[in-house]
């Protein structure tokens, strides 16, 4: 496996580096968690988890032959660049045609990449990888692609030692991924926090903005490290119709369920969703039905949704010869919350408006940042007084074709040894109320802390 090839620098004429990929179908494949866990003493934080909502696809990616990090100040236009560069030498020895095969690029974004970095500071400002090894779920099939790195002159030997050790992985049985008990959990600032919303609604009752996303942080303390594995068999058993994701880098691991999507692209179709506005579930069909019916009428959470409605729009719309936005929300109902959605559907007009592109131009949506968003980035800097680091921003991947996915990482947190780090934040508008805006924060970390084993 070609990491760095630090002596290539020192050549007169460095030789060319070509990616070499090979997909194959793969038959008797273990579930994709058991799979993911069995990589996990050979690739433990070099590994990574994507499921999308209705399960379409699943990614498990182990190892790099390629990492790319965020260093400049539009980390966008770099990833694409540097992905471009080496997706433009590429060696495909590919019978299947199947998108979200073959060379493909993982990874996410920090949500505030002018701001340095705290517990954040493996992940940078943001991190994607072309992994050495690649199993592809889909519906019916699992195909294997490896993936290697050379000069360009001869195949490397290491893509038959890598479709070697993929095939190993098949026959492994899984480690039992346990929990090490929970010491303690503590809410930060909660207090501080609160006065902070209270600040927030004054900007915004004063006209400095509309509508600003004000997160807060959680942290938990175990005996022993935490490792992704048994977060994100929790998650699949507990958390339906979410993106589940898992990002490791060195010892510490990304890892959420996220209801919402910041853009999906394949060929020039594309999906985008607009989630703002909460309530909690009922205890029974009752109740919940009238949750959701007060939640589909209440002036503030519409409020909340509209200010992402016409943003995503009127980003959108220039990138697309159609768009179609649905007049009104409906109900999109998790495990323990229920939100306003209205999904957004389009065909963009040319193959210049890739999927980077486009998460550049709606990164960050009022449904995390605010309106004028970068007022309301200022605000969330000045108020919230902590580093959002992965959570809240772009993560997903794109295939060499150009096709892909990116949710916001929400209902998420940072693994790190023996401590675990939540987030979750809200939509303040003008009349928001600082306890009810905390109880909501409180519900959208349920997710976590359950699968988490602290709630
Ligand atoms: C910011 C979060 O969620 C966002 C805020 C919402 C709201 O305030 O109603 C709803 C969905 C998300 O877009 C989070 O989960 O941390
Ligand atoms: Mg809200």
């Amino acid at each position: 496996m070609a990491k760095n090839n630090s002596y290539i620098l020192k050549e007169k004429n460095p030789p060319v580096q070509k990616l070499y990929s090979k997909v194959v179908n793969c038959q008797a494949v273990p579930g994709p968690f058991q799979l993911f866990n069995a990589g996990a003493h050979l690739f433990y934080g070099n590994r990574f988890y994507w499921q999308d909502p209705q399960r379409e696809i699943v990614f498990i990616g182990f190892g790099d032959v390629r990492t790319f990090r965020v260093t400049e100040a539009d980390g966008f236009a770099q990833i694409e660049k540097e992905w471009n560069e080496l997706a433009g030498r590429m060696e495909i020895d590919q019978e299947i045609q199947e998108m979200g095969t073959g060379p493909l690029l993982f990874g996410g974004f920090a949500f505030d990449q002018t701001l340095g970095k705290r517990e954040w500071a493996a992940f940078g400002q943001g991190i994607f990888r072309i992994p050495q090894i690649l199993f592809t779920f889909k519906k019916d099939a699992v195909y294997l692609t490896v993936n290697a790195i050379s000069n360009g002159q001869d195949l490397p030997g290491g893509m038959r030692g890598a479709e070697e050790t993929a095939r190993r992985l098949l026959t492994k049985s899984p480690r039992d991924p346990a929990l090490p008990k929970v010491k303690y959990v503590r809410e930060i600032s909660a207090a501080k926090w609160k006065e902070s919303v209270a600040n927030a609604v004054r900007l915004i009752q004063k006209g400095e903005m509309d509508k600003v996303v004000l997160a807060r942080k959680m942290e938990m303390a175990y005996d022993g490290a935490v490792n992704p594995d048994a977060v994100l068999l929790a998650l699949s058993e507990q958390q339906h119709e979410s993106y589940l994701f898992v990002l490791e880098e060195e010892n510490e691991s990304f890892v959420g369920a996220s209801p919402e999507r910041l853009i999906r692209k394949t060929d020039r179709e594309i999906l985008s969703t607009c989630l703002a506005g909460s309530i909690k579930r009922g205890r029974d069909e009752a109740e919940d039905l009238k949750l959701g019916g007060m939640l589909l009428s209440d002036k503030k959470n519409l409020n909340e949704h509209r200010f992402v409605v016409s943003m995503i729009q009127n980003v959108l719309a220039p990138f697309c010869s159609e768009l179609i936005v649905p007049d009104a929300p409906v109900l999109m109902k998790m495990r323990d919350i229920q939100h306003l959605y209205t999904p957004v559907t389009g065909t963009v007009k040319d193959k210049e408006t890739t999927i980077f592109k486009l998460a550049k131009a709606l990164h960050p949506t009022p449904a995390l940042g605010g309106i004028p968003r970068k007022c309301a980035l200022e605000a969330i800097r000045r108020l919230e007084k902590m580093d959002r680091g992965l959570y809240g921003a772009p993560l997903g991947w794109v295939d060499y074709r150009g096709n892909g996915e990116f949710c916001v990482g929400i209902r998420s947190g940072l693994l790190k040894e023996d401590h675990a780090y939540l987030y979750a934040g809200c939509g303040v508008v003008a009349d928001s109320v600082p306890e009810e805006e905390y109880k909501e924060t409180g519900v959208k970390f349920t997710p976590m802390l359950r699968a988490l084993g602290g709630k």
